[in-house]
């Protein structure tokens, strides 16, 4: 994957924030972004790791087309899908917390708790699974810094075409916009233009971590 590369060095605070949560709509850039940022500080010389919090959608959606099936939600049913994700996510975010807890790592996060409420939530799951949902999540702590990937729905749907493994409808990523944005945690997402080019959205995220206020 091509990583981008800043023209002069970045000049980051001795003090970086210990979790870094990158979270938004599907194609909004997050998985490709966590791996530059993570490479990014770690060649800065701070003990940074990309942390992978997926909820198997992928994966299930890979098994759906092998066996015949169109999707994750072809295979698993609507309501299977959404709470195979939310435990397999909640398993991978407990790892990924239990790592930095026993290591000095900085993890740079590729999605968090508040991804699964917005999916639950743009998938037209029952206020009463959000609920639970929340309650599982209750005592996982809230990254230090989460960066909200705000990009068109337009241009998320044209990037998920192109990286060619899935596909959204756009009812459903103008859905999970609105989700993110209803989110009770969303005054507190750092918001980064996500539309631009990958080294765009780097340097937009960098200038925030350089800041220090991130
Ligand atoms: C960040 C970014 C990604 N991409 C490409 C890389 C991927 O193939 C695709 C989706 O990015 P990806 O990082 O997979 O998004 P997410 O993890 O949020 O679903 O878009 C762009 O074309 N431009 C960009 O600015």
């Amino acid at each position: 994957m091509a990583q981008s590369q800043p023209v002069s060095a970045p000049r980051y605070p001795s003090r970086m924030p210990r979790t870094i949560a990158l979270v938004g709509i599907d194609g909004s850039g997050k998985t490709t972004q966590a791996r530059t940022v993570a490479a990014e500080l770690a060649a800065a010389g701070f003990p940074a790791v990309y942390r992978q919090n997926a909820g198997g959608r992928h994966w299930f959606g890979r098994i759906a087309v092998m066996v015949g099936r169109t999707d994750a939600e072809d295979l698993l049913g609507r309501r299977g899908t959404l709470a195979v994700e939310s435990v397999l996510r909640w398993f991978a975010i407990v790892r990924t917390l239990l790592r930095r807890a026993v290591t000095r790592e900085i993890a740079v996060m590729d999605r968090y708790a508040v991804c699964q409420f917005a999916s639950l939530r743009a998938h037209g799951a029952r206020p009463a699974a959000i609920r639970r949902a929340r309650l599982a999540y209750r005592l996982f702590p809230q990254p230090d810094v989460m960066f909200f990937l705000a990009v068109d729905p337009e241009v998320a749907q044209d990037r998920i075409e192109r990286r060619g493994y899935d596909t959204e409808t756009m009812d459903y990523l103008m859905a999970a916009d609105a989700a993110y944005r209803a989110l009770p945690e969303y005054p507190r997402f750092v918001v980064i233009d996500a539309n631009g080019t990958p080294e765009q959205v780097t340097k937009a995220i960098r200038t925030e971590l350089e800041a220090g206020q991130a």
